[in-house]
């Protein structure tokens, strides 16, 4: 039976928050450094709300229908669940987020596969869950009835959905063995449906609950068969029945709600929520019949949320008339995959002039935020009149692809055929043993070895610099020369600290992917296309538009410079194949494994030229390996391949005596363990304090032994862990593993810290390293 389809002028899932001047970023930090009160941030906030909200009305969104999503949040979209559920006092908002002098902030870990990060609410059997902050309702209100004078915006508030709430949350300390924050379901439905009905009574036609966990293995595969269907069968019932509530639309972005772990798509098809938005770019349409389905409606996520191509518009439009013909849904609309919060405001805030690889045939290739709302309108207006009536835009976009497809440096043969002549050869090094002798015998290291993980703090003096350069006003030379100084410095500061593998502290890298783009052939890169990475953190993620090589050396001249003021060796430091295709936006027109076996030989290359230039130690990062892991686990499997692989092809070139290093973070290391190992790098060096080295003992079950370096201590606060505490983690790790196998290094690197803690820090581990050696 045909039902009213919503949203018949399109519509998308949420759209980015930090502003396009980054206008929320400022606010935030200027409250944060006490320059303004609370109701400057509110004002500044709610600026940037009204703003967003008729900046999607102006660009085609229906303003009267709950079309445009309010999807606004002042740090975290997870932290708001939390709050608007009691479990954090909304006084301690930012305490949760940021941690005060007393109390530690939450945990804070990736969202599904993508490079923003939310905090991890704690959860135990008595834990708060009641429906304690109205914000959704708030901001509801104000856009629906300004007080401005401006245009009023009928919105469809966006929160986390109870069970994803719950399926992302840990359990508080203290919590019984074998409890679970999805115990709670019943409780934190109780009062999401005490806000389902604050919004109805505040006239919202609609509200958005993103259960994102359904299509995530990585989520929920440790659940017992059943258990999530049973869960989200239960939740929705409770929220459907609120008496005056708002049409329900339950978006599962990120992939496919059927998987071999199970049909998730069944259970919400079953319950009575008027809409399901489907990932139609990572996942696939229904299929085959859905019981339940008939009656709702399916909101199509058709233009990619996750990615900065313009869409194939006569095939996406094709795709969703036959979704319409064929899917038995009652309805079907337009929608985005996810939410746009991944990708930049606005491609026409770009100069497209050549600099920084942008070449201007790029700007018509692309959709940021705001282009792909455009192309939302476009799909709806084709799906409802015929293509006749968007024939232009289809015109424009095929033209846009033709030209993408064709374009010189897409394609480079010599790169291809590089790739293509690869063998089994290219990916081995000689045995451990053999490697771990020669590189002993050439390094001479003491027991213990004491580094860094290569970044020491981005001064405020170095960033201006680099500013300054950026518009102009710092020459080359004198921005060269400030950086080279920089270098001295954490030289001579490492040399005093009495580290035994030192770094050059990459004071000249912006970030540690955006500076390898801006130096390979393949990549261009935004000067303010950015992207909300956790609170008020951004990124800028380069674009991987053609295939990959290296015009000149990228990192040679700062890692000869730092070894030629120590006799200690300094490691060659670069930011491996998956972690910059991971941060990157990559181009969607080959496998990721074709794109990352050309990164790959770039950095091959470089480790070539680190050699030559006499470095015995080289560091190749990858920190994103755990974070493109499929959520599905069918496909696990053939990623790990290639990313292992791509990693090998990297370093695999080098000399027996090279000394092959790795670090990652940023993750739970569990599902990748292997890959570790496979890696096959003569160090690794991991996050590890907060988890109390539990990765050690991982490692040497899974059978690993080459030289491993737990974090220490913990990179993400400001505060200094004495001696002692370090000492105490470094114990632990020589009981878990061969002490001959062991380094001491911090988690992470030292960029976003500053130098007085970061000295003090690295003088207690210096001197934990020294307590521990006279102990083995
Ligand atoms: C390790 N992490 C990274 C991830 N992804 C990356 N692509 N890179 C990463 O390092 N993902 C996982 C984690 C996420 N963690 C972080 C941590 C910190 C930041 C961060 O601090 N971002 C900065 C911007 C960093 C940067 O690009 N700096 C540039 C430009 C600086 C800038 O904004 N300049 C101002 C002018 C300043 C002046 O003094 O005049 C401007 O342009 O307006 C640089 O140093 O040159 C942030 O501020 O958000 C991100 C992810
Ligand atoms: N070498 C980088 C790794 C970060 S994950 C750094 O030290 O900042
Ligand atoms: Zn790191």
């Amino acid at each position: 039976m045909p039902i009213a389809t919503p949203f018949p002028g399109g519509t998308i899932l949420g759209y980015p928050r930090i502003g396009r001047r980054r206008e929320l970023k400022r606010a935030l930090e200027a409250r944060w450094a006490g320059r303004t009160t609370d109701a400057e941030l509110e004002a500044a906030s709610r600026a940037l709300r009204l703003a967003t909200v008729r900046r999607l009305v102006a660009l085609g969104l229906d303003p009267a229908d709950g079309s445009v999503p309010s999807s606004f949040s002042p740090y975290d979209q997870v932290l708001d669940a939390a709050v608007l559920l009691g479990a954090v006092p909304a006084a301690d908002y930012f305490v949760a987020a940021r941690g005060d002098g007393a109390r530690p902030p939450l945990e804070m870990t990736k969202w599904f596969d993508t490079n923003y990060h939310y905090l991890v609410p704690e959860i135990g059997p008595d834990t708060p869950l009641t429906f304690a902050d109205d914000a959704p309702v708030r901001w509801f209100a104000e856009a629906a009835r300004p007080d401005d004078g401006g245009q009023a915006v009928v919105t469809r508030p966006v929160v986390v959905g109870p069970v994803t709430f719950l399926l992302l949350a840990k359990a508080a300390a203290g919590a019984p063995v074998g409890f679970r924050p999805l115990d709670r379901l019943d409780d934190a439905v109780a009062a999401y449906a005490d806000l389902l009905a604050a919004l109805g009574a505040a006239g919202a036609p609609w509200v958005q609950l993103d259960e994102p966990a359904l299509v995530a293995d990585t989520v929920t595969g440790h659940l017992a068969p059943g258990a999530l269907a049973e869960a989200v069968t239960r939740a929705y019932a409770t929220l459907t029945a609120v008496p005056g509530r708002p049409a329900i639309l339950v978006a599962a972005p990120y992939g496919d709600l059927r998987g071999a772990s199970g049909d998730h798509l069944a259970p919400l098809a079953a319950s009575d929520v008027e809409a399901i938005a489907v990932d139609l770019v990572r996942g696939s349409a229904p299929t085959g019949l859905v019981p339940g389905l008939e009656s709702k409606a399916l909101v199509a996520g058709l233009v990619d949320g996750h990615n900065v191509w313009r869409a194939d518009l006569a095939a996406r439009l094709a795709q969703a008339a036959r979704l319409q013909a064929a899917t038995g849904t009652g309805a079907v609309a337009v929608g985005t995959s996810t939410s746009l919060l991944h990708v930049p405001h606005d491609v026409e805030d770009e100069t497209w002039d050549g600099a920084a690889g942008r070449d201007p045939r790029l700007r018509d290739w692309l959709a940021f935020a705001d282009q792909k709302v455009a192309e939302v309108v476009t799909l709806a207006r084709g799906l409802a009149h015929g293509p006749g009536a968007v024939a232009e835009q289809i015109a424009a976009a095929s033209a846009a692809l033709a030209d993408r497809a064709a374009a010189a440096g897409v394609v480079v043969p010599a790169v291809r055929e590089r790739v293509a002549r690869l063998g089994e050869a290219d990916v081995a090094r000689a045995p451990y043993r053999e490697r771990a002798a020669a590189q002993a015998a050439r390094l001479s290291l003491p027991p213990l070895p004491t580094t860094t993980i290569g970044s020491f703090p981005q001064t405020p003096e170095i960033r201006a610099a680099r500013a300054a350069w950026a518009r102009g006003a710092l020459d080359d030379a004198a921005y060269e020369a400030a950086m080279r100084a920089e270098v001295a410095r954490v030289v001579a500061l490492q040399e005093e600290l009495g580290l035994d593998v030192l770094v050059h502290g990459e004071p000249e890298r912006n970030d540690m992917v955006q500076h390898f783009a801006e130096r390979l052939d393949g990549f261009a890169v935004t000067a303010g296309g950015w992207v909300q990475s956790y609170g008020s953190r951004c990124v800028r993620p380069p674009i991987l538009w053609g295939d990959v090589s290296r015009p000149a050396p990228l990192t040679v001249a700062w890692t000869r410079y730092a070894q030629s003021l120590t006799a200690k060796p300094v490691k060659g430091m670069l930011t491996g194949p998956v972690t910059i295709l991971a941060w990157s936006f990559v181009r969607d027109d080959q496998p990721l494994g074709d794109t990352a076996a050309q990164v790959a030989l770039a950095l091959r290359d470089e480790v070539a030229d680190l050699e030559a230039a006499g470095a015995a130690v080289v560091q190749v990062d990858e920190p994103a390996l755990r974070e493109l892991l499929p959520l599905r686990r069918e496909d696990q499997r053939a990623y790990l391949d290639w990313a292992v692989r791509a990693f090998r092809l990297a370093t695999a070139g080098a000399a027996p005596d090279t000394q092959v290093h790795t670090h990652l973070c940023y993750s739970e290391f569990g599902e990748v363990i292997d890959a570790i190992d496979g890696l096959d790098a003569d160090v690794t060096s991991l996050e590890a304090a907060r988890s109390r080295m539990e990765i050690v003992p991982q490692l040497r079950d899974a059978g690993y032994g080459r030289g491993i370096g737990p974090g220490v201590y913990d990179i993400h606060s400001p505060r200094v862990p004495s001696a002692g505490e370090v000492t105490e983690l470094l114990r632990l790790a020589v009981r878990a593993i061969e002490p001959a196998l062991v380094w001491v290094n911090p988690d992470c690197g030292l960029k976003t810290r500053g130098y007085a803690e970061t000295t003090e820090s690295l003088r207690h581990l210096v001197a934990a390293a020294r307590a521990v050696r006279a102990s083995l």
